[in-house]
């Protein structure tokens, strides 16, 4: 177990056996003797790493320098001086707990460490010798693989089984807990306010950047990125905490929170809410229980727990030390921290760091963790360390009382001590649950990889390639759609339109016959001059009858047709791409769904300016001159005859509905032959009708005139059917006398130089840009965007999340599978130590960590 680098054989293995919970010896109140034991080992370690780097501390960095080929990255770092920021200096003011190191400052070791530890960025010394500085930085690196890998489980869910233990700060109310955190952060970073701000755990993972220049935290699952103004971090943890409502009190759904330094150490650490004695008056009354409950949840082990208690504050009153004790009743799991410490007296403040009452095998740290009020208003600005500040100010208060809190006292104490042992408890811990981790890891993949193989045939799926594959098809079916959607289809919409354009003019120009009576005078038409019926018989010359057929001829060819046919074109591929999203997978994608149909609309919009007007111009020569041939004419003919014969058809049925209404045949027809003897004067309409006449009301009289309309329209159609059939209407030359044919003629020849120029100017550019269009925007999407694309599927994000699932776990497995490597070596190295040591007989006093 490579922990046993620092914490040496014996006290690991007691260590070891005590978190087995079968630990025996009683090292309570011998906290000391336990640290000793574990400098020892910590020494043993050093011995081997002695071997790895050439059995030279004493070597100057050129001599040891010529062994780097075998020597690892994070040694050469040492070495080069390049895992820190500063050389490992011999000024300033240690620790008054530190214990002195040998040849300080020797090769530029432990610059990395002193970087992680904060210690000589903070103007302290680092005494600590070559060789635990070394085996500091090989901790520090395994510390911070499993923190990765805890990282990693976190990602795959909040199962219990499934993760590394952590250190779970929990204290009352204004103990300190956030001073604590801070001063190991550097940042005033926590939500502060009276009311109750801290009401989820925040999960936070620091990460030590040693080569690093700039600080910055991450809220991984929110996607706000870098964040290099702590008071920024402060801000989105307020209002992510008072997100839950006050009744709720408290919620159990913990905020990730990541701060990337080169000052801070490898940790992983939970804050909980403070708990609290009473709820006030204007709290929740279940606030006290739901906090405990909050709290138990997380301080079960294998979690490693920070009691914070305040010194001012009788530890029998300590409400941090009550709830670990529940939990961990012999203390071997809980690091006791008193803070506070320069608010009681020296001696009081020793004694109640070596309290007999409340025993912790992992001991107690006395810290002033407090920012000095005259440098507070330089850190307002959110970006300031306030590490230098809160070490000096609790380096001085210590140094002050050399006697009690001296190198040769019990009492270990400052923040600097606290991350050190910290650092050293996680990691510990963490390669202590390993096995079991590894374990539940290994039934986890067997069970996505089962979920995999049943579920979806071994199908590799990624957002990415779901999103490739989905665009491929849609291109296709895109494809697809326009070789069948060409010069023909355009055709027939563009003449449906005119038919029906055509339709109108005749209606408007020559089918009005008025029922003249129930018409308004001035709605009365040119049409009563000369009726239709009198038209197959009217002079070639008639002024009227020329005129009728030039003015609707121009009404058609002036109608815009250039704009008409394109819009009524671009409208029916936008239809068409519509329905093909629709059933494409895209359809299950609301974003894919609208950016599809955005870009489609973008290219049609940019297309129909041009193509329009161009369209416009080619039509031009027909609003001078329509010459029509025999063959189109013929066309023309037949096509008329169909259209009028259809419109007959539609007045039957709109006749016949109205019948029906007006309660049948014989009803209707008395209803209509009343209207027709007031058209032709031989009955009184009284008024305007509005109150009935002629014994009907005057719903049914409004009716009526439908009918009579519908009547007279369908005469009109039987009349021209007959007409359009006579020899008569069989010449283009006859075109006064057969104004249907001639229209339906013109509107055929219009549609035939749309149907060219739409074929040739907007569906050949559309089905080039589209897929073009489509291809550039989706394969420049973002990995987030892509990766929300997929998940909005349901089956694709379920699919998604076992394939990344099992991806994960392998992973972590892999990363697993090289920690017990190192770790395997780190064992050998250990006894290895442990030879030398009982060759050479030499012990060396270090840090106490336990
Ligand atoms: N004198 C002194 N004051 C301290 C020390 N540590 C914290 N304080 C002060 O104690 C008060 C409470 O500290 P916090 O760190 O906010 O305590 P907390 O436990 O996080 O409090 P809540 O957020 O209310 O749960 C603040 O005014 C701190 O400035 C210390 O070591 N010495």
């Amino acid at each position: 177990m490579f922990g046993a680098a620092m914490i040496g054989g014996v006290a690991y293995l007691q260590y070891q056996a005590a978190q087995a919970g079968t630990y025996a010896v009683d090292m309570f109140g011998r906290a000391k003797d336990v640290a000793v034991g574990g400098a020892t080992g910590f020494l043993d370690g050093a011995g081997s790493m002695f071997e790895q780097v050439g059995r030279g501390w004493g070597k100057t960095k050129e001599e040891v320098s010529g062994l780097q080929v075998q020597t690892p990255q994070w040694m050469k770092d040492i070495y080069e001086g390049k895992a820190g920021q500063e050389e490992g200096g011999s000024g300033g003011s240690g620790g008054p707990n530190e214990p002195q190191r040998s040849g300080v400052g020797a090769l530029g070791a432990g610059a990395a460490t002193a970087g992680a530890f904060a210690l000589n960025a903070e103007g302290e010394e680092d005494t600590r010798s070559e060789a635990v500085a070394a085996k500091d930085d090989q901790m520090m690196m395994l510390t911070r693989k499993m923190i990765e890998i805890r990282s990693l489980l976190q990602t795959i869910g909040q199962s219990e089984s499934l993760s590394l233990p952590s250190i779970v700060v929990v204290g009352s109310q204004s103990s300190g807990k956030s001073s604590v955190l801070e001063a190991i952060v550097g940042h005033e970073f926590l939500p502060k306010g009276s009311n109750m701000v801290t009401r989820r755990p925040i999960e936070l993972t620091l990460v030590n950047t040693p080569k690093a220049h700039v600080e910055y935290g991450e809220f991984p699952s929110l996607g706000l990125g870098k964040i290099t103004d702590f008071s920024q971090i402060q801000k989105t943890l307020t209002d992510l905490n008072l997100a839950v409502p006050e009744e709720q009190c408290v919620s159990d759904d913990p905020i990730q929170l990541r701060i990337y330094s080169p000052n801070v150490p490898d940790l992983s650490l939970i804050d909980l809410p403070g708990y609290i004695q009473v709820e006030a008056f204007d709290q929740p009354t279940e606030l006290k229980t739901k906090i405990q409950e909050l709290c138990d949840k997380y301080i079960q082990p294998p979690n490693v727990i920070l009691a914070i208690s305040a010194a001012d504050v009788d530890l029998a009153n300590s409400t941090a030390l009550r709830a670990s004790r529940r939990v961990d009743p012999r203390g071997e799991r809980t690091i006791g921290v008193v803070t506070k410490m320069d608010l009681v007296d020296p001696i009081r403040g020793a004694q109640i760091l070596t309290d007999r009452n409340y025993p912790l095998r992992l001991g107690y740290v006395g810290v002033v963790c407090k920012v000095p009020r005259d440098t507070k208003s330089l850190f307002s600005r959110g970006s300031a360390n306030i590490t230098s500040a809160i070490t000096k100010n609790e380096s001085a208060y210590f140094n002050a009382h050399p006697e009690t809190f001296g190198p040769n006292s019990e009492v270990m104490t400052g923040t600097p001590s606290l991350r050190k042992k910290l650092m050293h408890v996680l990691e510990a811990t963490m390669s202590a649950s390993l096995a079991t981790t590894s374990e539940a890891i290994h039934q986890e993949l067997a069970e996505a990889t089962y979920e995999f193989k049943v579920q979806y045939n071994e199908r590799p799926l990624s957002a990415e390639s779901y999103l490739a594959e989905s665009l491929d098809a849609f291109k296709h079916a895109f494809k697809g759609f326009s070789d069948t959607f060409g010069r023909k289809e355009v055709r027939e919409i563009v003449k449906q339109e005119l038919d029906q354009q055509v339709l109108n003019l005749l209606a408007q120009r020559y089918w009005n016959r008025p029922v003249e009576s129930l018409r308004p005078i001035d709605q009365l038409s040119e049409g009563l001059a000369e009726s239709l019926e009198s038209l197959p018989k009217a002079d070639p010359e008639n002024p009227l009858w020329n005129l009728k057929l030039d003015a609707s001829t121009s009404t058609l060819t002036k109608l815009g047709i250039g704009r008409l046919a394109t819009t009524i074109t671009a409208q029916a591929l936008q239809d068409s791409v519509r329905n093909l999203v629709q059933t494409s997978t895209f359809s299950a994608h609301p974003f894919a769904v609208q950016a599809i149909s955005a870009a489609s609309e973008d290219i049609l919009r940019d297309l129909s300016y041009d193509t329009s007007d161009e369209l416009e111009i080619c039509i031009k020569p027909y609003k001078y001159r329509v010459e029509v041939s025999d063959q189109e004419w013929k066309r023309g003919r037949a096509n008329i005859t169909t259209a009028l014969q259809s419109e007959l058809k539609d007045c039957d049925a709109a006749n016949r509905a109205i019948e029906d209404i007006l309660g049948g045949k014989r009803k209707a027809k008395d209803v209509v032959a009343f209207i027709d003897r007031v058209r032709s004067g031989s009955a009184v309409l009284e008024g305007d009708g509005v109150g009935g006449a002629g014994g009907f009301s005057a719903a049914l009289l409004q009716k009526g005139r439908e009918a009579l309309f519908l009547r007279d329209r369908a005469d009109i159609l039987r009349m021209r059917l007959a007409a359009i059939k006579s020899r008569q209407c069989g010449t283009p030359a006859n075109k006064l006398y057969c104004p249907e044919v001639f229209l339906d003629a013109v509107a055929d020849k219009l549609t035939s130089t749309a149907d060219l120029f739409l074929d040739a100017e907007l569906l050949s550019k559309f089905y080039y840009q589209f897929p073009r269009k489509l291809e550039r925007e989706f394969r420049s999407l973002d990995e987030q965007t892509v990766e929300k694309f997929a998940r909005e599927d349901p089956k694709i994000r379920r699919h998604l999340d076992v394939v990344r699932r099992k991806e994960l776990l392998e992973v972590v497995l892999k990363e697993m599978e090289g920690l017990r490597m190192l770790e395997a070596r780190e064992r050998k190295n250990v006894a290895r130590g442990t030879q030398t040591e009982d060759m050479g007989g030499r012990r060396k006093k270090g840090w106490g960590i336990f």
